[in-house]
């Protein structure tokens, strides 16, 4: 019985939060069509959306030059990162056109259909340390999901100064990774340090990165340690807080005293944990790909059927056997799950 007066509020609820959508769009579209018509805007320029707030995005024309924005309604979807037309307005300007995406990162909404969260990044750091564990085939888990959104990984060992107190975990640590730098991903020790933090931030330099890892493993002490004295991060939030209510912000992007940006968000942090279908599995697993349709069996699960042309790359030392291991694990998480 529960049940069905759940649905039915439910019902309610989804209609509640479309018609709230609604309004909100025509407000949104009223807004910017007045800014557009009133003649009161600059002349059209390029920027990069740094921020999302609700119905307004900030965008930037220089590093450390913004202004709120309303977004015309014939645009969905802005995220940051989005690079965009836009017109200087008083107060706001009016974003009038977004330009071409070259990557984009999505996650599940509740209802579990995908949503951009952050578009042209350059490169996920895929943040492990040695404690908490990385749980097995965590690092292949984040790469497969990489490989999905044609976005380059960077395997990044957290809390160095740990491994070189103990030489036993600096062993597990290397064997854990031995295998990627073959394949070629990158691979970089830091720590929240002086000397810990110099590679990354050449790793980081003239690209536009996030941060992604299980909690605990540092990313927020990366993070801080990177951001040049907070102040483009301080800007950002002050200008959250006059919008009053509406302080919900998806994403930001921050320049870094290296050169190169960051975009961060709790969302962004969780990437690559949820749900993958068995051939993105299977494409993720980048040496795979030139054995991929090769099988004598369509449905080949490369366990040990005849003609499996990736259990032959096994054979030959074209995959290594933890590799297709750790993805039949991931693989069978998945028909556990659903
Ligand atoms: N030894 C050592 N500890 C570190 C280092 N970086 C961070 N820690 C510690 O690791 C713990 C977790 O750090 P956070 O930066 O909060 O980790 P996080 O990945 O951001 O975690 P969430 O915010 O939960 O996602 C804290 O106790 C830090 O002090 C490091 O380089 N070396
Ligand atoms: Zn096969």
């Amino acid at each position: 019985m529960s049940k069905r007066k759940l649905s039915r509020q439910q019902t309610w609820r989804v209609e509640k939060i479309q018609e709230e959508r609604a309004r909100r769009a025509a407000r949104r579209d009223t807004a910017a069509e007045e800014a557009l018509s009133g003649g009161e805007l600059g002349p059209e320029q390029e920027g990069l959306v740094i921020a999302h707030y609700g119905t307004q995005v900030a965008i930037e024309s220089a590093p450390g030059v913004s202004q709120r924005c309303h977004i015309r309604a014939n645009i969905d979807g802005l995220v940051t990162g989005d690079r965009v037309v836009w017109c200087e307005g008083e107060p706001t300007g009016v974003v009038v056109a977004q330009l071409e995406r070259n990557s984009v990162l999505c996650r599940p909404d509740p209802y579990g259909k995908l949503k951009a969260v952050a578009a042209n990044i350059d490169q996920i750091m895929v943040v492990i340390a040695p404690y908490p564990e990385p749980h097995a085939n965590l690092v292949d888990r984040y790469l497969v999901a990489a490989e999905v959104v044609g976005i380059e990984p960077v395997i990044v060992i957290n809390k160095q100064d740990l491994l070189a107190q103990d030489p036993a975990l600096r062993e597990q640590m290397a064997a854990l990774t031995a295998v990627y730098p073959g394949l070629g991903y990158k691979v970089l020790y830091t720590a929240n340090n002086e000397a810990g933090l110099a590679g990354l931030q050449e790793a980081l330099r003239e690209r536009t990165s996030v941060f992604v890892g299980q909690s605990g493993v540092g990313k927020s002490s990366l993070v801080n340690a990177l951001l040049p004295e907070a102040a483009l991060r301080v800007g950002a939030l002050s200008e959250n807080r006059q919008k009053g209510t509406h302080t919900t912000t998806t994403a930001q992007l921050f320049h870094l005293d290296c050169g190169g940006s960051l975009i961060d968000s709790p969302g962004i942090r969780e990437f690559g944990l949820w749900h993958m279908s068995k051939q993105e599995v299977e494409q993720g697993f980048r040496e795979f790909r030139p054995c991929l349709g090769l099988c004598k069996f369509r449905d080949c699960r490369h366990e040990q059927e005849p003609g499996c042309a990736i259990l032959d790359a096994v054979e030959e030392g074209r995959i290594t056997a933890s590799r297709l291991d750790s993805y039949r694990h991931i693989v069978s998480t998945l028909e556990a799950s659903g």
